[in-house]
């Protein structure tokens, strides 16, 4: 070994020694924390976001903002499973983008639980079966999750974060060439997101839609001759021991999809949040407008609006909104009161941080 080799890697060793007497000390912080929670929750989003947000701010590098994120989002993490092992629920299979958003917020899941359907994540959460519940609930390209919509509306539940994950696809066989592949297999969703590449790279292939890109996976994997192929996610890739023939096969390179955290619980102001409501009008000229004023003469600005049939009357409709905001923020508490005294039906969703991409 050279000397100047062993230089840097003595110097390496004694830094490593520090970080992890400071991270040790990080650790029995966190636990105190924990019993001076006295039983309130554990996970505190709020909190974890001003610390993300805190450390990208005064980072010089050479490590990237995601690096950082990334590396303190695990340090989070496993200080807070020393307070408590949360449960988090999401849409399974293993591998589904659903399973990387939670792993991605939670920075790793201690005690993950596999759901078949959104309503499950749901029934989990408000039955006390897991702590926590991940739901997808808008992607860039394809819009609104009704299913998910729809059940925010009936729940009790609070949406405690939410995650904006960038969707990437992979061309995923058991074969070692894009040039043997005769079937590609996809959830319906991924197979349009891919378009274009398919048309590209592979316009003889058939496309077959599955329930999901997990399930892709799962038969390209079985599939003996490699004439197979799924497009899945790199952890599809890992988990079904599956080689990676195209990466980033997707037609738009920001292709995202948006996530909620269900709690049973309330978040604590961040100092840059959002507030989602659920609201419904009366059926006449200009009730949106009529609905908007207080949120323009409050200056609460609007980051989302989703029209969704209310179920109830035949053409009658509910919005979803998003506003900046906390809702204990005196402009945003201000401008509900006055959207309550206007509207047939008013519900707070939650208040919870920005995502941290
Ligand atoms: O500050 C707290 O409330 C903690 O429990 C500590 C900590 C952390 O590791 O920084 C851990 C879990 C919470 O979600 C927030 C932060």
């Amino acid at each position: 070994m050279s000397d100047l080799l062993k230089q840097y890697r003595d110097q390496i060793d004694a830094i490593d020694e520090q970080m992890l007497k400071l991270v040790n000390q990080r650790a029995q912080l966190a636990r105190e924390i924990g019993n001076v929670k006295n039983g309130g929750p554990i996970y505190r989003p709020e909190r974890e976001a001003q610390v993300l947000r805190r450390l990208t701010e005064h980072n010089e590098g050479p490590l990237s903002g995601d690096a950082v994120t990334a590396i303190f989002r695990a340090v989070m993490s496993n200080c807070r499973a020393l307070e408590k092992e949360l449960s988090v629920a999401f849409l399974g299979p293993l591998g589904t983008f659903s399973e990387e958003a939670a792993n991605k917020q939670f920075g790793g899941l201690s005690a993950p639980v596999q759901c078949s359907s959104i309503d499950e994540v749901f029934r989990m959460v408000e039955s006390g079966q897991v702590d926590y519940g991940v739901v997808p609930v808008e992607n860039s390209t394809e819009g609104a999750v009704g299913r998910t919509l729809d059940l925010l509306m009936a729940t009790k539940l609070n949406i405690c974060g939410e995650i904006a994950l960038p969707i990437h696809h992979n061309l995923l066989s058991k074969s070692d060439s894009v040039d043997q592949i005769k079937t590609v297999y996809a959830h319906s969703q991924s197979l349009a997101q891919c378009h274009q590449w398919l048309n590209a790279h592979l316009p003889n292939a058939d496309r077959q839609p599955v329930v999901s890109n997990a399930e892709a996976a799962n038969i390209a994997k079985n599939n003996t001759n490699g004439s197979v192929a799924a497009i899945a996610s790199t952890r599809a890739a890992e988990l079904f021991s599956l080689n990676n023939l195209a990466s980033n096969i997707e037609d738009d390179p920001k292709n995202t999809t948006r996530f909620l955290i269900l709690a049973t619980h309330d978040v604590a102001p961040s100092g840059k949040d959002k507030t989602s409501l659920v609201v419904a009008t009366k059926n006449v000229p200009g009730a949106i407008l009529e609905l908007l004023k207080p949120l323009a003469d409050e200056q609460v600005s609007l980051t989302k609006l989703e029209s969704r049939p209310s179920k109830i009357g035949l053409w009658e409709y509910v919005f979803f909104v998003d506003i900046e905001g906390h809702h204990q923020d005196a402009a945003v508490s201000k401008a509900l009161k006055e959207l309550e005294a206007r509207s047939s039906l008013l519900k707070v969703l939650g208040s919870y941080p920005v995502a941290i991409i």
